[in-house]
């Protein structure tokens, strides 16, 4: 019987930019239907990490496989959804949340982008999961900082991709957001099988939400359970004073 391949496989990958190296000999493996943190400080190569799984930066050396598919090929075939970490949102052009939330359905509407009620339902059902049905007719634009993260994540729940990526979801949110993005990730694990990988320089919230959690500074410094990863001596060993600061 052939193994099914992990959600993500990165294997020896290097990475950076002219004069930056922003990631050294990185190799991770996340299991389907689980929930990982990396965690990192500022700098460490989350964000590059990112970019290289979702097929957008290419690595100088190493190996990227989703579901055993090479990025771009994931991507094409909707294996994979993303949330940035800073969306560009243009006040002036007057997107509602339910439009941004539809614009999630698009890899499964083809050329004429003709809703149907598939992809109705979809939306409504990440609207109320992020607790945003309410708004739905809002501009984009005229939410709040927690609420405009709760809309992305809703448009990438819309899209009903077996991966999530999600770049610092807990940067800038209320405690209230950040609850109920922790709540919905762990909804999605238990009940879609969805496997969510998240970055994040917060320690708070991390052992409770993450089955497992990689500590990367350039390279991976650890990775395990939480609870073999979240020790003073791991963290004190990893990133000194730097963590530790962050509220
Ligand atoms: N477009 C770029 N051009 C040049 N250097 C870059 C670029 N993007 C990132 N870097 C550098 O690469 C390194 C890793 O950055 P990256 O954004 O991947 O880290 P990060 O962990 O996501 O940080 P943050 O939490 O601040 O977003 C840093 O030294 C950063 O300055």
């Amino acid at each position: 019987m052939t193994a099914v391949p992990a959600a993500v496989v990165v294997d020896q990958l290097s990475a950076g930019y002219p004069g930056v190296r922003a990631l050294e000999e990185v190799s991770l493996r996340v299991a389907r239907r689980s929930i990982c943190a990396l965690l990192g400080a500022n700098g460490s190569g989350k964000s590059t990490l990112f970019k290289a799984l979702l097929g957008l930066h290419r690595p100088s050396a190493g190996r990227v496989r989703l579901f055993g598919l090479e990025p771009a090929r994931a991507r094409r075939s909707n294996q994979v959804s993303y949330v940035p970490q800073h969306e560009q949102v243009d006040t002036t052009f007057p997107v509602s949340v339910e439009q941004v939330v539809m614009m999630g359905r698009y890899g499964h509407m083809g050329f004429t982008r003709r809703t149907r009620p598939a992809d109705r339902l979809a939306c409504d059902e990440a609207l109320d999961r992020v607790g945003l049905a309410e708004l739905r007719r809002r501009g984009i634009g005229e939410l709040s900082g927690g609420q405009r993260k709760r809309a992305f994540l809703a448009r990438a729940i819309a899209q009903q991709a077996p991966l999530m990526l999600l770049d610092e979801p807990f940067a800038g949110v209320d405690r209230g957001s950040e609850e109920l993005i922790s709540a919905v990730l762990k909804q999605l694990r238990d009940e879609f099988d969805t496997t969510v990988l998240i970055s994040t320089h917060h320690l708070a919230g991390v052992a409770d939400l993450a089955d497992e959690v990689v500590l990367l500074h350039q390279r991976v410094l650890a990775s395990g359970p939480p609870a073999d990863v979240l020790t003073e001596e791991q963290l004190g060993r990893s990133f000194g004073a730097v963590l530790r600061e962050t509220p």
